[in-house]
């Protein structure tokens, strides 16, 4: 089997703020890989590196055996890698509906939109279908008409989830989708992303609910100021010396060690 996304040793700073160093994670098809680390260790900025948000200062991405580390985002998209954001931000002008259109990626050209030619009037309203289906299946049908600011901020979580999946992605890039999310939300999403694995979209997702982790990732990679420190199951996070020290230090390690032997 083909691997899906590889990243290879990333390194990044940001003025002296050395943030990864030499970090490297892969995705196979099928999988859901949980990222995790303590704040600040880098999770987001490789998010960033791998889709196109930020420029790595070294190291390679490659998705389904292509370098795409210097395409703009955008580009990335279209060779089905899509994600969300931690916080995202959402339109005031614009309705539920409209934003997931608007993430539509099939593009067409200038004249042939202003002519709509019947090739351009089917896409759209394929992607009319498509959008329609994705706010069901993520319970917005009922607040698609609202503009996309006035809706809740678990309801804006779904509604990224949504026009990530437009581009009809291989794999999705999650940031921290159930932070501040209901409980019942929260169930709503995990249900969801299993479903989506079910249908083939792979999954790498920044969470930091251990639970969440254990419910719905097949695999787990750690990141600590700016190193992988551990590519493991989700049961065996608990008890992985490197783990406990990035989160608890050196002394918890230890202590956790001493009690193991
Ligand atoms: N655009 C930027 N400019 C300057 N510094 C940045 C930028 N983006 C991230 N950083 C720094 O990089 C470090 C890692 O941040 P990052 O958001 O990647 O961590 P994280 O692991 O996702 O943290 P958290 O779990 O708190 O979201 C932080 O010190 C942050 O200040």
């Amino acid at each position: 089997m083909h691997t899906l996304l590889d990243i290879q040793n990333i390194h990044k700073a940001f003025g002296g703020n050395v943030v990864l160093q030499g970090a490297s994670l892969n995705v196979m098809p099928g999988e859901i890989v949980g990222l995790l680390g303590p704040n600040g260790s880098g999770k987001s900025t490789l998010l960033n590196v791998a889709s196109g948000f930020a420029r790595s200062d070294s190291g390679e991405v490659r998705f389904q055996g292509e370098d795409i580390s210097r395409l703009p985002a955008h580009r990335i998209v279209q060779h089905g890698m899509a994600r969300t954001f931690q916080l995202p931000s959402m339109p005031s002008r614009m309705s539920v509906l409209e934003v997931t259109l608007a993430a539509d990626t099939r593009l067409h050209g200038v004249w042939s939109t202003l002519l709509r030619p019947r090739a351009v009037r089917e896409a759209e309203a394929e992607a009319l279908q498509q959008a329609n289906q994705l706010l069901d299946a993520l319970l917005l049908t009922p607040v698609k008409h609202l503009a996309a600011s006035a809706i809740s901020g678990g309801q804006k979580k779904l509604l990224s989830i949504a026009c990530a999946l437009m581009a009809r992605p291989k794999l999705l890039m999650l940031d921290e989708p159930t932070a501040g999310v209901h409980p019942n939300l929260r169930r709503d999403i995990v249900q969801t992303l299993q479903r989506l694995r079910g249908q083939g979209i792979s999954q790498l997702i920044v969470e930091h609910d251990m639970h969440f982790v254990r419910e719905v990732c097949t695999r787990c990679v750690v990141l600590d100021r700016g190193q992988i420190v551990a590519d493991c199951k989700p049961e065996e996070l608990s008890s992985h010396p490197q783990v406990i020290e990035a989160y608890l230090g050196r002394a918890a390690a230890d202590a956790a060690q001493m009690k193991a032997a």
